[in-house]
């Protein structure tokens, strides 16, 4: 599985406030990449925190871009998959509409009757793991199912899990021109932390968006 972090922090790190609220860190230069990014891959994946902080939908706004995957005998909209152990996705998100085929990822911690709720709203409900999601066992069972290439857009617990597990190929960060500060606000990657020198990247291209400013880098691989 090919794995795209993308995410907008504040200059300070911050994927949103301490309210966990959403902020729109991203102008229109930074949305419009988004969208390709989406369109470019298999798949656009989230937590379960981002669900219940957002509600958002994944999909891709701009009709030219829908009419080329199709043109390439792609869905309109790439896969939406959440990462939600114990199937915590309300029925009534907006990631659970039939614009795009919803994957919810869940442990065997989640309990039978919300896995029956979600399948009947319509999402394909992939077990992995014992009480967190294994994102390894996850993503093997979604390219069993065809997705080759996952965008993952946060927040800061799935992405921390991913590079601990040595799953990401490449990271953007667009950095917004704001401070959000607050210790409990969610940063871009959260989790335990890594006790060592961390995952080490390769910057490959700085672009100037909006009022702030897109880093893209390769992971480096040992
Ligand atoms: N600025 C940006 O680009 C973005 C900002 N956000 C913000 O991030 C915040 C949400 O982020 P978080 O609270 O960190 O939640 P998250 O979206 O990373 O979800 C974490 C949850 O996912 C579930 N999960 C299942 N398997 C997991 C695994 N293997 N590893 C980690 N988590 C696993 C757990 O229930 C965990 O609590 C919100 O405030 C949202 O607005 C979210 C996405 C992008
Ligand atoms: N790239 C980016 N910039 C920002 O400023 C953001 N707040 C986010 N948030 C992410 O986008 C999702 C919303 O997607 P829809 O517009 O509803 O399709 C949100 O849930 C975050 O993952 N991203």
């Amino acid at each position: 599985m090919h794995v795209v972090v993308n995410a907008a922090t504040s200059v300070d790190g911050k994927l949103s406030n301490r309210r966990r609220e959403q902020v729109r860190i991203s102008g229109e230069e930074d949305f419009a990449r988004v969208h390709r990014v989406r369109a470019a891959n298999d798949a656009v994946l989230v937590g379960v925190g981002t669900v219940l902080a957002d509600d958002p939908h994944l999909t891709v706004d701009d009709e030219s871009l829908r009419a080329n995957r199709r043109a390439d005998g792609r869905p309109p909209n790439p896969a939406r998959v959440v990462a939600d152990s114990r199937g915590r996705t309300p029925t009534d998100a907006r990631i659970l509409d039939d614009a795009a085929a919803t994957y919810v990822l869940v442990s065997d911690a989640a309990p039978e009757r919300r896995i029956d709720a979600l399948e009947s709203a319509g999402a394909t409900v992939v077990v992995a793991g014992d009480e967190r999601v294994s994102l390894p066992e996850a993503f093997r069972s979604l390219e069993s199912r065809g997705v080759a290439s996952v965008m993952v857009e946060g927040g800061g617990e799935v992405i921390f899990s991913l590079f601990e597990a040595g799953m990401v190929d490449e990271l953007s960060v667009y950095v917004g021109s704001l401070v959000l500060g607050g210790r409990d606000a969610p940063t871009l990657a959260d989790g335990e932390g890594f006790t060592d020198d961390g995952t080490a990247l390769s910057l490959r291209e700085v672009e100037r968006l909006d009022d702030g400013v897109l880093l893209s880098y390769d992971v480096v691989r040992e």
